[in-house]
């Protein structure tokens, strides 16, 4: 199963083409590009093609309710080119029309919960990363029964060595990771492309760091600062002795880096009001924990992928080794309480 996965999504080939889209901006001002759109068609497509038996269900980030706009024509072209260059490469006959692409991303409706099979997919997680030209990563889970049992995250430009070094060596010239998970069985990292790796030549098994000192830890946030609250997480990275100035990457390429140890703490704090989806964490979540993290709210609750689209969950998510979690935990809910009640000064 995870292997057809790995093989059909190429998504290299659709970054040459995001370099000359346009970006649209979507009903709440977030980007959205021919790129998102082609790889949830091509996704969806793919997955509804190879599971002929399965009732299919697929949660999916994107829809063609813009795209059906008369001024959407080149657009929607464009997509229907890129898919149909990407079938055909991989040996497919069939020749969609815009309609078949419409319909294909629109496979994606469905509102997963707690019952059954839901396939989760993030497009382009990041998309204002792959924008940019910094990390992205398309994000592919399989819930079962509200659980997700099946992660696929590939990290296009994402070095294979680690991120932690700073010093520029060969290796870090060699992008694009693959990482995948299925409950129980652990993670596995091989390059994207299949090309042989001194390190992965095929897939190797990942962990995440053993680190059990705070001081030595080194931490991931969103490169976004309207993604999360950079105050909160430099109270939290004091309160633990951190030393290293925080790591701002983009996507889930977060968990994956986590994943191998590049990095020991992940932090998340949206602002006010904001509801995090599941396609955003479902399969990051899985690759993160089968190498052996803890993920959870700050209420140290693990994220419950059951409720539908959304999580429902109490302020932020945060992720670290089993043994730094307890200490991440105090750090996260003393800050929380700071900043909910600052303290006051001496009265004059
Ligand atoms: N105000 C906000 N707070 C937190 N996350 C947000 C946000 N607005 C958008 N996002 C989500 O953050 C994701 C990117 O996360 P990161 O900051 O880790 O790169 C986006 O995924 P997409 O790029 O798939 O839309 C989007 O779903
Ligand atoms: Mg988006
Ligand atoms: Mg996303
Ligand atoms: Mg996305």
């Amino acid at each position: 199963m995870v292997e057809w996965v790995h093989t059909r999504i190429h998504p290299k080939k659709v970054q040459k083409v995001l370099l000359q889209s346009d970006v649209q901006s979507k009903s709440d001002k977030s980007p959205v590009t021919v790129a998102d759109y082609g790889s949830q068609a091509l996704v969806s497509y793919i997955l509804e093609k190879e599971l002929p038996s399965e009732s299919f269900s697929l949660v999916a980030e994107e829809d063609s309710g813009d795209l059906r706009n008369d001024g959407s024509q080149e657009v929607l072209q464009r997509i229907r080119e890129l898919m149909n260059d990407t079938l055909a490469s991989d040996g497919e006959n069939k020749v969609l029309s815009a309609e078949d692409v419409l319909t294909a991303i629109d496979s994606g409706k469905s509102e997963g919960g707690p019952l059954g099979r839901h396939w989760v997919l993030d497009p382009i997680d990041g998309t204002k990363g792959f924008v940019r030209g910094h990390q992205y990563a398309i994000a592919l889970a399989l819930l079962d029964e509200g659980k997700v049992v099946l992660g696929v995250l590939g990290c296009p430009n994402l070095p294979l060595a680690s991120i932690a070094n700073t010093d520029q060596s060969s290796s870090q010239n060699q992008v694009g990771c693959l990482f995948y998970a299925t409950i129980g069985s652990g993670t596995y990292m091989q390059s994207l492309d299949g090309s042989s790796h001194k390190k992965s030549p095929v897939a190797i098994q990942v962990h995440v760091s053993a680190i059990e000192n705070p001081a030595e830890a080194s931490f991931f946030e969103s490169f976004e600062a309207a993604h999360t609250t950079f105050s909160l997480s430099g109270s939290i990275a004091t309160k633990l002795g951190v030393k290293a100035p925080p790591v701002r990457i983009d996507s889930q390429a977060k968990y994956g880096a986590l994943s191998r140890g590049d990095g020991a703490i992940y932090l998340r704090f949206p602002h006010k009001g904001y509801r995090e989806k599941i396609w955003d964490h479902a399969a990051g979540c899985i690759v993160v924990t089968e190498a052996g993290a803890v993920v959870s709210d700050a209420a140290g609750k693990p994220l419950d992928f059951s409720k539908g689209k959304f999580l429902d969950l109490d302020t932020g998510i945060i992720v670290t080794n089993q043994k730094l979690m307890p200490l991440l935990l105090k750090a996260v809910q003393d800050s929380l309480r700071e900043a909910s009640s600052p303290p006051t000064g001496p009265s004059l």
